[in-house]
């Protein structure tokens, strides 16, 4: 059976092609049109929903050539019939023609676009089959109703749906209500931003191995290091930090937070900040020394290059970071390395612009992690962690608060004491971004914040993550 709505275990997305594929198998299963009716009535459902009452409300569809417009036409069938005035805008000289006699039998009317403001948009112009950007009558439709919340069929039309890129004018909406499985878009900035709150119907599709995945909670608990009961520091891991500069020294003392959270059994420290490290985390043991994975670069400045050389010289995994990422081709081919940029830095190693960079986030991540070898977490309003085999994780935990200095950090301190703890860098990667945004959305609630308060708030998230586990 399909992957299940929103609750419960990780957050799939599948390509275009793939829930094509599902759709096939499962039509050739079902009467003709069971699935458009599926999709439907989980729409209109949503969209009455949204309205509160349906009774007298305003629905205006906006309507496209496929079926993605059919979508729409046979939900505002069922809110008209519900009571609600519905009106029809079709934006093609095609219109799915069974949706269309479905909404004039039950009351529905087509109209030219413009007229009264409606309470609520439907956006039925393009879904999986579009390409991206919209024809000038779509722009036009969209801004008549400017302002109006917009309920997105499958995808706010006009992104780029396998890529999450928008590279031309695209519906945002309020809510996008989609069908048998996350699309790429959905997850992948910045299409996924312009998706607004997600709804997912189940219709029953049977698919593969995710595309990309989204931990949940439940995700992320079972990922934790938990300590055994003969476990003791060495055994839990021991995470080095060569962090921090004459000129930035307080990104050590992030780091070392980061690092210093609990998950790994002991934190060491090498570097220019020792005092200021030792001032604030009188538990960082200062000086070389055995670890089983080292944390480079964040506020190493000039320094970073030696850093990073001394760090691989141990042979252990590696959290690479900040001013050492851009030497990360200096390191062996098969030394075992998650690097931790934010887009511009992705843009300077890969020597393009931070512009590119953000536009197509999923493939510079994928690029860069299959091209170098390297486990790459791009940081941004939805991180992606990007294996070099090809799996893709995002993170849709996190605040725009986030985005204060020295959080980058604490990032890269947490991931450095997870792979010290034994998981893999892509598990590291991951779960480290996904405690870092629900640690930041727990010292956020809702207000400002400095970086050292995420890490401070990382304890209590994990706590908050066993004990769901447990119970
Ligand atoms: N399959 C299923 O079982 C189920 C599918 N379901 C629904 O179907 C949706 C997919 O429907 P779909 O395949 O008909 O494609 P859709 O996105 O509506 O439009 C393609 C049309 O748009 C045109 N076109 C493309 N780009 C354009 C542009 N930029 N500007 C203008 N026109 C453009 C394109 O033209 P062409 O490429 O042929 O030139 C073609 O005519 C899916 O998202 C979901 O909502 C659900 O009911 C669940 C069951
Ligand atoms: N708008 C945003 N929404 C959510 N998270 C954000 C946003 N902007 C930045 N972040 C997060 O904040 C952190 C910033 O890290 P970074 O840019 O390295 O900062 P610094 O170098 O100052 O430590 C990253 O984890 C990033 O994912
Ligand atoms: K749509």
């Amino acid at each position: 059976m399909g992957t299940r709505p929103d609750t419960g275990g990780m957050r799939r997305a599948h390509t275009v092609e793939q829930v094509r594929a599902a759709e096939g198998e499962l039509m050739a299963r079902l009467p003709e049109g069971a699935l458009m009716q599926r999709a439907a009535h989980g729409l209109a459902a949503a969209v009455a929903d949204l309205l509160g009452e349906v009774y007298g409300a305003r629905v205006r569809l906006l309507v496209g050539p496929g079926d993605n417009g059919g979508d729409a036409l046979w939900a505002g069938a069922l809110l008209a019939r519900r009571g609600a005035g519905v009106e029809a805008v079709l934006l093609s000289e095609k219109a799915h023609a069974e949706g269309l006699a479905a909404l004039r039998a039950a009351g529905g009317r087509v109209v030219d676009s413009g007229g009264a403001r409606p309470d609520v948009v439907v956006d039925g112009i393009l879904g999986i089959g579009g390409r991206p950007g919209l024809r000038e009558n779509a722009v036009a439709a969209l801004a008549d109703v400017a302002g109006v919340p917009v309920v997105a069929v499958d995808v706010p039309s006009g992104v780029e749906v396998d890529t999450g890129r928008v590279d031309g004018p695209h519906v945002r909406a309020h809510l996008t209500v989609t069908f048998g499985t996350h699309k790429l878009a959905h997850l992948v900035d910045p299409a996924a931003e312009a998706c607004g709150a997600l709804h997912l119907v189940d219709i029953g599709l049977d698919l593969p191995e995710a595309a990309l995945e989204a931990l949940q909670p439940a995700d992320a608990g079972a990922l934790l290091p938990v300590p055994g009961p003969f476990d003791h520091k060495y055994t839990r891991g021991v995470v080095g930090v060569r962090a921090g500069s004459e000129q930035y020294p307080g990104a050590a003392v992030l780091c070392t937070s980061g690092a210093g959270t609990g998950l790994a059994g002991m934190v060491r420290y090498v570097g220019s900040a020792a005092d200021q490290v030792r001032a604030v985390h009188p538990e960082v043991v200062v000086g070389a020394g055995r670890v089983q994975a080292w944390v480079v670069g964040s506020g190493g400045s000039e320094g970073a290059a030696e850093a990073l050389a001394e760090a691989a010289a141990d042979g252990v995994p590696l959290v690479v970071d900040a001013d050492a990422i851009a030497h990360v081709r200096s390191l062996e081919p098969d030394a075992d390395v998650l690097i931790t940029p934010h887009a511009g830095e992705l843009a300077a190693l890969l020597d393009v612009d931070r512009a590119e960079v953000e536009a197509d986030q999923l493939g510079y991540a994928r690029r860069a992690a299959a091209d170098l070898g390297v486990t790459v977490l791009l940081k941004g309003r939805h991180t992606l962690c990007a294996a070099p085999d090809g799996r893709v994780r995002v993170t849709t935990t996190g605040t725009p608060w986030l985005g204060t200095a020295g959080a980058g950090d604490v990032l890269a301190g947490l991931c450095g004491a997870l792979r010290a703890a034994g998981l893999s860098s892509y598990d590291a990667g991951s779960l480290g971004s996904w405690l870092h945004g629900a640690a930041a959305q727990l010292a956020s609630d809702g207000g400002p914040l400095v970086a050292a308060r995420v890490a401070d708030a990382v304890p209590p998230v994990v706590r908050g993550l066993l004990r769901s586990t447990l119970s």
